[in-house]
């Protein structure tokens, strides 16, 4: 190797090392500028729905290949509902119409077979004869009691057009499309000059336990609590009540070591649920204490109240949001002010320093 060549080495060096000392430089600035939130709560609560509102509102969307997996998901989804249904106009005694028994029996025997278009068809089919029997609708009215998704009406009232060869799931339809989260998703954007990390967490029992690994540098951590849950039973637990569970979830993660004085935004979710809801079922049925009627503002600030006094840190500031996650402008209004209010609390922060 001839000294011209090493010095053309060195030089080639000192361009590669500059090139890396700028990468460097420019990834710490963006390091600085990331904020890091937390989307926590109990399974079903809503935090994915507001995750997926992330990417409507500050990404490019859905992509075909996501499009195609909630496509086969709404599809499972409908599948389930109207096994939860038949299993609950079991349970209520309820009594299909004769030409529907047969069909009720033809399509679980249909579930098991591999999927063709064939079969799609004819599970379609009879999807659409049992959701006309008012055995189904009657069970759908009690679904409270039993482990039935809101949204399930809204799909099954589609069946026709979601098992069609060409359908392609809106976003409306992906917003209430429910897939129960298993590990950690995260999704990033940039917004007004700083970078969002928005992590989702599964919410149920058995997904609790990988939060941990998500703990250090949370900027703000986001409670999504489903406020229209509260005459429903937990999933895993169906001696659990879902509102209690969720209280006892906030009150543990709240005063958790990790996030003693971080600042946190509650999202009360499913308010569209609950304001109809609240006017039916007594608040009694979960807090025997409350004495404020069906009443849907003495009910809000009841539970409010709640979590509110589970939180023993003096220092952290609590942000409190009535939200429906389905609801695109609600979602960006709610995120507005709370990414306002994380930007607000880091720059005095900076000023102090
Ligand atoms: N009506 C109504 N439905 C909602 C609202 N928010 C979420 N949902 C529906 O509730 C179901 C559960 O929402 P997810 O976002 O999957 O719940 P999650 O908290 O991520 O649940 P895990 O992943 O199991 O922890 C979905 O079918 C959503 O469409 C809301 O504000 N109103
Ligand atoms: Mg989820």
């Amino acid at each position: 190797m001839g000294p011209s060549q090493s010095r053309k080495e060195r030089r080639a060096k000192k361009k590669r090392n500059k090139k890396i000392e700028k990468e460097f430089a420019q990834d710490n600035e963006e390091l600085d500028k990331e904020i890091k939130i937390l989307v926590l709560g109990t399974g079903d609560s809503g935090k994915s729905t507001f995750v997926k509102q992330m990417q409507i509102l500050y990404k490019e969307g859905f992509n075909e290949s996501e499009k195609q997996l909630y496509r086969n998901a709404i599809r499972e989804n409908i599948k389930n509902h109207v096994k939860e249904l038949l299993r609950i106009a079991n349970r209520l005694g309820l009594t299909l119409q004769k030409s529907n028994i047969y069909i009720s029996e033809e399509f679980m025997r249909l579930l098991k077979e591999k999927t063709t278009k064939e079969i799609t068809e004819k599970i379609k089919n009879c999807v659409i004869k049992l959701w006309n029997d008012s055995a189904l609708k009657t069970s759908f009215k009690k679904r409270a009691q039993f482990q039935l998704p809101d949204t399930a009406n809204y799909f099954l009232n589609k069946t026709e057009s979601i098992f069609r060869s060409d359908y392609e799931p809106n976003e409306v339809d992906i917003l209430g499309c429910r897939i129960p989260t298993t590990g950690i998703k995260q999704i990033t954007f940039k917004l007004n000059d700083n970078i969002w990390k928005i992590v989702d967490v599964g919410g149920q029992r058995s997904e609790r336990r990988k939060w941990i690994h998500q703990f250090d540098d949370v900027h703000l951590f986001i409670y999504v609590c489903a406020i229209s849950e509260y005459d429903q039973q937990l999933f895993e637990d169906d001696s659990v009540n879902r509102m209690l569970e969720s209280l006892k979830l906030f009150k543990k993660t709240a005063n958790n070591e990790h996030f003693k004085d971080k600042d946190c935004a509650i999202l009360f979710n499913k308010m569209d649920l609950f304001s109809e809801k609240i006017l039916e079922v007594d608040l009694r049925v979960c807090f025997m204490e409350y004495d404020g009627g069906k009443d849907l503002e003495n009910a809000t600030q009841f539970i409010k109240n709640k979590f509110l006094k589970s939180s023993k840190s003096k220092k952290r500031e609590i942000y409190c949001h009535y939200t429906c996650a389905t609801d695109t402008e609600n979602v960006k209004f709610v995120f507005e002010s709370i990414q306002s209010s994380v930007s607000q609390k880091l720059m005095e922060k900076s000023a102090k320093f």
